[in-house]
């Protein structure tokens, strides 16, 4: 069913639309996609798609930055005829937004085999001459994206790799299907519906005034920290969570904490990224780090924050053999909580 106008604008569609901002237009011809199937079949034939191979997006290499290809239907169809596919596998594909102007973009994985399609995966290397472009792990290609396309494409392996690991029903064990637009997959035999899920993850800048924590584990690249993160547990409030992170990971006891955003992160699997600002009481700040969880956790000053803030890469082993220190680049929203603590230590230390 379309939502663009209720029952009593039908027949003044023109002035209904008129009224409705972009933004609206846009989260209301999303719905509609997701909720019907032949809409978003028609959705494809003006619609662009973005092509992945196992979970790895195309992306083409410029001088300063990467470029993301986007492929129409024709021309999609045309590639995968000269690969000798069956063009069904094109129902593989998962919707990931849309533009201004109504046209939906897709994604599609060339690599994965779906419960769906009887398709063979498609060759890596012939596939990469054809299309002038690399099919490059997402870790690797999200810092040379523009913020646009990294969001799109995080977006994508997520849905993706959500749907890869989910094509049997957890009770009947039957395949599961999923409706056009991937927004879901339904099992034929009980009808149970499965939804993309997220895992809720709390990241915490602590700080104790004049100092800011931060920490390391020993699978982060060399010579980098970042704020403390966890996962929430079952039950519990963000507000919980956070203590309970700070707690077990140093040893501190929160004593006011404030949100500041939030973020889709897409590794390992999906996570919704929450993240806020703490402080802990005053006089308790000696850290008794967790080491089954992390290598690293000390106090830095402002002035050591900002300069491994302004520090740009490659971060390479130095003469004395440690790595300079180093924050998470600004995609991240661990980059975000270090900028907005940095720049509230200015403002304070501001004479009045
Ligand atoms: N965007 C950003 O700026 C940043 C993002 N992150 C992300 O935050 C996430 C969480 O941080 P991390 O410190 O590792 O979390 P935790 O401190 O919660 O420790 C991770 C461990 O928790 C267990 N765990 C509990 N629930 C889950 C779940 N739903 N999914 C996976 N593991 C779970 C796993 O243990 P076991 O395997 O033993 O069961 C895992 O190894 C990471 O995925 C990381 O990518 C982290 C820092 C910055
Ligand atoms: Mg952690």
């Amino acid at each position: 069913m379309s939502l663009h106008c209720g029952i009593a604008c039908r027949r003044k569609s023109f002035w209904c639309s008129r009224l409705l901002s972009t933004y609206v237009t846009k989260a209301r011809y999303m719905f509609e996609l997701k909720e019907d199937d032949d809409a978003c079949k028609k959705a494809q034939r003006t619609g662009a798609f973005y092509l992945f191979h196992s979970l790895a997006p195309l992306v083409q290499k410029s001088e300063h930055q990467y470029v993301v290809p986007r492929y129409s239907l024709v021309e999609l169809e045309r590639l995968l005829e000269k690969f000798g596919q069956d063009t069904q596998k094109i129902e593989d594909s998962v919707l990931i937004g849309c533009s201004g102007q109504q046209e939906a973009w897709f994604a599609l994985d060339l690599g994965l085999k779906s419960s769906s399609s009887t398709s063979a995966s498609l060759q890596k290397p012939e596939m990469e001459t054809e299309l002038k472009g690399s099919f490059t792990e997402l870790r690797k290609a999200l810092f040379h994206l523009s913020v646009k396309d990294a969001t799109l494409l995080s977006t994508a392996q997520a849905l993706l790799h959500w749907h890869d690991a989910h094509q049997f029903c957890s009770r009947s064990g039957q395949p599961t299907k999923k409706n056009m637009a991937g927004s879901k997959r339904v099992c034929p035999s009980n009808k149970i519906i499965y939804y993309p899920q997220m895992a809720p993850v709390v990241i915490t800048l602590v700080s104790d005034g004049p100092r800011c924590l931060l920490v390391r584990q020993s699978s982060f690249p060399k010579g980098m920290y970042s704020a403390l993160a966890g996962f929430c547990d079952i039950g519990e409030s963000l507000e919980e969570a956070v203590r309970r992170e700070v707690a077990e990971e140093v040893g501190l006891e929160v004593d006011r904490l404030q949100y500041s955003a939030s973020q889709h992160w897409p590794f390992p699997n999906s996570s919704l990224m929450i993240a806020c600002h703490a402080t802990v009481k005053p006089g308790q700040t000696e850290i008794q780090m967790n080491l089954r969880e992390l290598e690293a956790a000390a106090w830095f000053s402002h002035d050591e924050v900002a300069t491994a803030l302004r520090r740009k890469g490659p971060y390479t082993q130095q003469q004395d053999g440690t790595f300079p220190f180093w924050l998470p680049p600004k995609l991240a929203i661990a980059h975000l909580l270090i900028k907005e603590w940095l720049e509230k230590q200015s403002c304070s230390s501001l004479p009045a």
